[in-house]
């Protein structure tokens, strides 16, 4: 089983917005993301966000990996999860299926070199006791911690695909990528 997760907590303190929310393409960054991984072939897509509906964390305020440990505590083990941020509009489904493909060839947790997030992460019992023991001794931590815990593979990105990972966290780089203010 291979599942979708968008990332669509957190402050968005740079944008000084709900990134989630934002418009863009005729939708919102939130519907965008999560039609892109249907489209990269999950069958089911989770939504991590405190907010009524979506899949809340189980360590609030923990960053990223609070969103992907709950994911790793709901999917079963031997399921696969693509992890995208709501915040990277300009992947691709070929970008992602590049991704998975690996992955499921590897039987391995795969990431691009140099930018952690998009990931597929095969859901394992050590996963979730990583990220459970980090979340409830420190509140959080980096992504790049649970990617070296468990032997995530670095690969490298296609040369056509690289400008596919960007995030945009700010107003200027919105503005600099859509030609529009972020609304
Ligand atoms: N579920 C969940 N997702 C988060 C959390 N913090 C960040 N994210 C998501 O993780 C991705 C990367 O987040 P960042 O850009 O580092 O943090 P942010 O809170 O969105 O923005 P800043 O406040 O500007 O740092 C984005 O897709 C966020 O929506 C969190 O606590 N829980």
């Amino acid at each position: 089983m291979l599942v979708g997760l968008v990332l669509a907590g957190g402050k968005s303190s740079r944008m000084q917005q709900d990134k989630a929310l934002l418009a863009f393409a005729g939708t919102s960054l939130l519907t965008w993301a999560e039609a892109l991984l249907r489209q990269s072939g999950c069958e089911e897509v989770l939504v991590s966000r405190n907010q009524p509906g979506f899949l809340a964390d189980i360590y609030p305020d923990a960053g990223p990996l609070g969103g992907i440990y709950s994911a790793l505590m709901h999917q079963t083990i031997g399921s696969s999860l693509v992890v995208l941020p709501v915040d990277m509009p300009f992947a691709s489904p070929e970008l992602l299926q590049h991704l998975i493909n690996a992955g499921q060839a590897r039987a391995s947790a795969c990431y691009f070199a140099d930018c952690y997030l998009p990931m597929y992460l095969p859901v394992t019992q050590a996963a979730r006791d990583f990220l459970q023991h980090l979340l409830a001794t420190q509140g959080q931590g980096r992504v790049k911690a649970l990617l070296h815990h468990i032997n995530a593979i670095a690969l490298p990105c296609p040369a056509d695909l690289a400008p596919q990972l960007r995030n945009l966290n700010t107003p200027a780089q919105w503005q600099q990528a859509t030609g529009q203010s972020p609304q």
